[in-house]
């Protein structure tokens, strides 16, 4: 355990399941105690006992399923309700048989709240509050007071707000927490409360910000400053409306720029991949931008950085990424200049450091192919396939003669796609049987213009009443792989998907760990009047293989001519992976 001076309170499992969105149940609940107690925080808010049937049966399993090693576990709940002896309340009874060594009590600090939510009058809030503290004690466990609406009470009657602080620590809790409940302070406001109240009561005082104007970790960060020796926060922010103060971000602040140690030796580099694994397990995208952990977070894009970063990295970054377990990295785009790129390549592993030439020629493509629509910030595939054209050293499995698409759709009926329907070598391979009826396709073929085609246009409307139908798509690729002219044919449930079903029943024969790639994303972005142009579409392709991923880009004005590109690369980079020689 870390000493006691200073707690980092965790409450993700009460305040942020309170988000609109996360659902957790209690197995979801023990994982993140799991994880927040390896990262090292001193306090794990568990949930209300009492309150509803999975936050009791989170305490009952807490007590044999959760060994913390560092943190103690802790329940939260209200004070007693007025006119009812704590002895006599059952939420008051829950806190005491939760089998949690700290109890977290939330009680009214500001008088308006008192006379019209709770309905009591100002001394029974007081006495509600010194009793079950007493209560709590008497029975051996911890308590600390969550003041809520602290920072308004205290606004509208200062001296009633600070007789509830008096109220709590003189009956025995060890920490009372200053909430600002609405999130509405700012810096400056929570600053002078917090000073005032230490000076006036002398009480240690914890602070719990909500994030509604944006300034919880401020707000949090000014507490301490004022003497709070005591942070409520959240996992990634998670909290009721918008949020509270991001676990992540105080405790990095606390410990890079306070030079105060508030974690055990080594939870900082752990930041990263604890936040992402309890986004996994609430299961929201991690927020890409989030400070100190967002995959973002010490991502370069401008031309001008990554200069100064090619010196020195710390030029452009308020930390080492390293320290929070995050990575810097370099995005390449036409903000690029050759420093970018001098740096990307090395993060692909090629040393250009001494080749301004091919620099120079590559961020010239980069910026030419991006201003047709292309981005490579996402996709470091094609990038990477694009260095390596401009060393001399392209990579090639196939070349496409031509392919071909069509999507039918028939009223009354519900085809499945099936596997691969034809498939062949050489030139006598049967070609793919054209659909009698297509209603759209697409074709392209080596060296020609593309066609302006598309798979689902001029299709005939549904007549009201008919049996429902769903389209089928059929894609034939003609390859020269290897010297041999292949000609594939296959079904798909879409004109992308039987493109990729064919191109893989081409190749397999010959490159064997295809069978092992997934096509595991695609995403379609159309793009308004690039260089002046109609809109074109920009595909991005992500395939895996197992042990990883990567991402391609292709565009066009025709969005399955764009996914061809993407496609044909993805591949290519998927076979350059696994270590096959270029064929030419
Ligand atoms: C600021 C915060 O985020 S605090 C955390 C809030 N979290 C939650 O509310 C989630 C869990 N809550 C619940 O499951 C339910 O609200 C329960 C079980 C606690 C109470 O449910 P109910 O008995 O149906 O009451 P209800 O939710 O309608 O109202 C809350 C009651 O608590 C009273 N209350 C509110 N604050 C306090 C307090 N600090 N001390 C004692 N009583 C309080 C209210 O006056 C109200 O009393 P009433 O029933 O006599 O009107
Ligand atoms: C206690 C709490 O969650 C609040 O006051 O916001």
């Amino acid at each position: 355990m870390l000493d006691d001076s200073f707690h980092v309170f965790d409450t993700t499992l009460r305040d942020g399941a309170q988000r609109e969105g996360i659902t957790l149940t209690v197995a979801d609940k023990l994982a993140i105690a799991r994880l927040l107690d390896e990262f090292g925080v001193g306090f794990i808010e568990g949930g209300w006992p009492g309150a509803n049937p999975k936050d009791t049966e989170f305490f009952r399993r807490a007590r044999t399923e959760l060994q913390l090693r560092h943190a103690r576990l802790t329940a939260f709940g209200a004070t007693r309700r007025p006119g009812v002896r704590a002895a006599d309340d059952p939420l008051v009874a829950a806190l005491r048989d939760s089998g949690a060594p700290v109890v977290t009590l939330v009680a009214k600090s500001d008088a308006r709240h008192v006379e019209r939510a709770l309905r009591t009058t100002l001394a029974e809030n007081l006495a509600m509050v010194a009793d079950t503290v007493a209560y709590l004690r008497e029975h051996g466990q911890r308590v600390f007071v969550d003041c809520e609406h602290f920072f308004d009470g205290y606004r509208y009657d200062p001296e009633y707000a600070l007789s509830v602080v008096r109220a709590a620590a003189e009956a025995g809790a060890d920490v009372v927490v200053l909430c600002d409940t609405n999130g509405g302070m700012l810096p400056a406001d929570v600053t002078a409360v917090v000073g005032a109240v230490h000076a006036r009561t002398g009480a240690r005082l914890g602070i719990h910000a909500q994030d509604d104007t944006g300034c919880a970790v401020a707000n949090t960060l000014a507490a301490v400053d004022a003497g709070a020796t005591h942070v409520q926060c959240t996992a990634n922010g998670y909290g009721e409306r918008v949020g509270n103060a991001n676990l992540f971000s105080v405790v990095a602040a606390l410990e890079l720029k306070y030079d105060r140690r508030v974690l055990p030796k080594g939870g900082l580099r752990e930041m990263t991949r604890v936040s992402q694994a309890v986004a996994e397990i609430v299961n929201i995208a991690p927020a890409t931008h989030q400070p100190y952990v967002g995959v973002s977070a010490f991502a370069h894009k401008a031309g001008l950085h990554a200069s100064a970063i090619k010196v020195d990295p710390d030029l452009y970054q308020h930390t080492d990424p390293a320290l929070v377990g995050n990575d810097m990295r370099m995005l390449v785009s036409d903000m690029a200049g050759r420093a970018s790129v001098e740096l990307k390549a090395r993060e692909l592993g090629f040393d250009l450091s001494d080749d301004r030439a091919v620099l120079g020629r590559v961020v010239d493509r980069i910026k030419a192919l991006e201003s047709q629509g292309y981005s490579f910030e996402a996709a470091d595939a094609s990038l990477e396939l694009l260095l390596r054209e401009e060393l001399g050293q392209p990579v090639r499995y196939f070349r496409a003669e031509s392919w071909r698409v069509i999507t039918e759709r028939r009223a009354g009926e519900r085809p499945e796609p099936s596997a691969v329907s034809a498939g062949g070598r050489l030139s006598s391979a049967v070609e793919g049987s054209e659909l009698g009826s297509a209603t759209g396709g697409g074709v392209r073929r080596a060296g020609e213009r593309p066609e302006p085609t598309m798979a689902s246009g001029g299709a005939p409307a549904v007549p009201a009443g008919s049996d429902a139908v769903a389209a089928l798509s059929e894609a034939t690729v003609k390859l020269h792989v290897k010297g041999e002219r292949v000609i594939a044919a296959a079904e798909g449930n879409g004109p992308v998907n039987a493109l990729d079903r064919a191109l893989r029943s081409a190749m397999e024969g010959v490159y064997s760990a295809m069978a092992g790639f997934a096509l595991t994303d695609y995403k379609v972005r159309i793009l308004e009047n690039t260089s002046g142009s109609d809109a074109v579409t920009r595909i991005l392709v992500t395939f895996g293989d197992g042990r990883g991923e990567w991402t391609t880009v292709g565009v066009g004005e025709n969005v399955i001519d764009a996914s061809w590109t993407a496609l044909e690369q993805a591949v290519t980079y998927g076979l350059l992976r696994q270590g096959y020689p270029s064929v030419s």
